[in-house]
């Protein structure tokens, strides 16, 4: 509560004559001379010179400004007055603050104290300042777009916004507008239509898929607004400034685990209600200028995009899907031949295969930031540099494209450990032909701690551009009058089997299939906003416990 004292002190209110707790202990007393003296009871701490505001102390006992959910008055359960030390007291005020307590693994939760006191016109005065306190912090949405899938992942979509998040908003003072979809591309087609300008955020109850159509609306509808063609692939795009909000409800929901650290619906509603922002990388997807799709995830040809196709065909079974299309497809052991060109990142600082992760208020992807802000001053941004291009022809049973770690539960570390939310870059993932036996070990490795990319037959590169052309293609275009070699392509991916390999695979994008097999790929750097603020460091994650909670300043 320090911050908020030290705001009711800088308002010039005099001082707290008592400030009671629900234990009835003083928590607040007198502020002589604009120093506050507290009397030291289990909650609360000594102000010493050390102490800034904004700076903080120990979650349990500190709770900064921009972590109170709410503030209310609260009514006197009149058993509570008659009992133990309140009964020589003739009538009480009270008032509750609601705040964020984290708990373990990144999880947040809802909180409440109660003050009371003797004092109305001192009750009504915190109450007053308080709610001052949350007005002036302008970054919290008030009215919200909800759209929920209510078919996502368990089909609890419905029932988690209503039962987890709800209540949440409700208590926080938001208003939100709530679509529960009935077709595939209902939210898509609707964020076209309404009036998005009139609301702080939108809002995705579901899974990755249902994220993906969210921000297809969002950034197709912009563009639409701004005269932008998506189709040219070299076209600027103009930035979101409306934030996404993600309550996972869905089969993976990597995007939501890999910008919060939890898949956690009150957690993340959290998120969104203090008005958190975590801007976002996203590729855009063409072939021949057309534009295919975006991406913000996984974009990945071979394994998961076979993974993927196969599941769609069972989504009945829910989330289990995966591991069943998981096991036939490694089974399967299929590879892909094509060519893979791509232009490496330049000017970013960090590389895939760094040890350190992107985190909340990561340096790497700040750096981005400024280094673009640089550019746009002097004129440089949109120049496209035709220069170094890397090709690489080969046999894969992966190709996997990544704008962020991947993180899941799944794959805790996620499918390229240190790769950057918002750095403007993806990483670009080949996994080559090789024994059964091997790709296993490569899997096994996105559940542990060893290094995925030490296999001689993984690359991993960090990129702005990069193409795919599957052989395939590449056949048929350099021969597209010999009708006879057409028609053995043709052949050739109907039967897998078939020694020439020439089948072709589709991308997983986001957990959307893309069916085109060659695609050209722009990294967009930070062209979406999402409520999170990226994983939070903890000083000592694995000796965290809620008793003492601190948090890496
Ligand atoms: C041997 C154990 C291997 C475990 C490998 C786990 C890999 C997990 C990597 C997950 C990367 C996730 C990237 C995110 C993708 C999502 O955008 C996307 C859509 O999400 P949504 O449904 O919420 O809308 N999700 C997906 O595409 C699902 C990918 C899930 C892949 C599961 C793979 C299981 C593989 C099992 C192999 C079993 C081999 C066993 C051999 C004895
Ligand atoms: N009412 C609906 N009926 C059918 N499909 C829907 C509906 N609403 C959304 N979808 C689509 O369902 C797909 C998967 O949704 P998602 O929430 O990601 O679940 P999951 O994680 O289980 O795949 C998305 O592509 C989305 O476009
Ligand atoms: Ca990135």
């Amino acid at each position: 509560m320090f911050e908020v004292l030290f705001y009711i002190l800088n308002k010039g209110m005099k001082f707290i004559e008592s400030a009671l707790n629900r234990d009835g202990e003083a928590v607040f007393t007198r502020a002589a001379r604009g120093l506050m003296s507290l009397i030291p009871t289990p909650l609360v701490f000594q102000v010493s010179g050390l102490w800034k505001p904004n700076h903080v102390l120990c979650r349990e006992n500190v709770v900064p400004a921009s972590e109170i959910v709410a503030v209310e008055e609260t009514e006197i359960d009149k058993k509570q007055c008659d009992s133990g030390k309140w009964q020589k007291m003739s009538k009480l005020h009270a008032f509750t603050v609601h705040y964020i307590k984290r708990a373990r693994n990144h999880r947040w939760r809802c909180s409440e104290i109660t003050f009371w006191c003797i004092d109305e016109q001192l009750c009504n005065q915190w109450i007053q300042a308080l709610k001052e306190l949350l007005d002036s912090q302008k970054s919290r949405p008030k009215q919200l777009l909800v759209y929920i899938n209510p078919y996502g992942g368990k089909r609890q979509g419905k029932r988690i916004y209503e039962q987890k998040v709800a209540p949440l908003f409700n208590l926080a003072s938001i208003s939100a507008d709530v679509v529960i979809t009935e077709h595939a591309n209902h939210a898509k087609d609707n964020l076209f239509e309404v009036n998005i300008y009139k609301y702080d955020g939108i809002v995705c109850v579901g899974g990755d898929g249902m994220f993906s159509e969210v921000m297809h609306g969002l950034i197709g509808r912009i563009q639409k607004d701004s005269g932008i063609d998506q189709n040219n692939p070299k076209t600027p795009l103009a930035q979101c400034s409306i934030r996404i909000g993600i309550i996972p409800a869905g089969s993976t929901d990597c995007i939501c685990y890999a910008t919060v650290g939890i898949i956690d619906p009150e957690t993340s509603a959290l998120h969104i209600i203090v008005g958190d922002c975590q801007p976002l990388d996203v590729s855009s997807i063409h072939h021949n200028n057309t534009f295919l799709k975006y991406s913000v995830s996984l974009l990945g040809y071979g394994f998961y995009g076979d993974i993927l196709k196969d599941s769609e065909k069972k989504r009945w079974m829910g989330p289990m899907r995966y591991d069943f299309s998981g096991f036939k497809t490694f089974l399967s052991h299929q590879y892909y031949e094509g060519t893979v060109s791509f232009q490496p990142a330049k000017g970013t600082v960090g590389s895939p295969r760094d040890k350190e992760s992107c985190r909340t208020g990561c340096h790497i992807c700040r750096q981005t930031k400024q280094l673009e802000e640089q550019q746009k001053n002097y004129g440089f941004e949109h120049k496209e540099v035709e220069d170094e291009w890397k090709v690489i022809k080969g046999k894969f049973l992966a190709i996997n494209a990544v704008n962020m770690s991947c993180a899941c539960p799944r794959s805790p570390k996620g499918l390229s450990p240190a790769a950057h939310l918002a750095d403007g870059s993806a990483d670009l993932i080949l996994v080559r032909k090789c024994s059964r036996f091997n790709f296993l070990r490569y899997l096994v490795r996105h559940t542990n701690q060893d290094d995925q990319f030490d296999f001689p037959f993984v690359d991993v590169y960090r990129v702005k551009r990069f193409q795919f052309t599957s052989k395939h293609l590449e056949d048929n275009e350099s021969d597209i009058k010999d009708v006879g070699k057409k028609r053995f392509g043709q052949f050739c991916s109907d039967h897998p089997a078939c020694c020439c390999n020439l089948a072709n695979s589709t991308w997983n994008c986001d957990g959307e299939t893309l069916d085109s097999s060659a695609v050209e790929v722009r990294v967009r750097c930070q062209l979406v906003k999402l409520f999170a603020r990226g994983i939070e460091i903890y000083k000592d994650e694995a000796a965290y416990n809620s008793s003492s909670n601190e948090l890496l300043s």
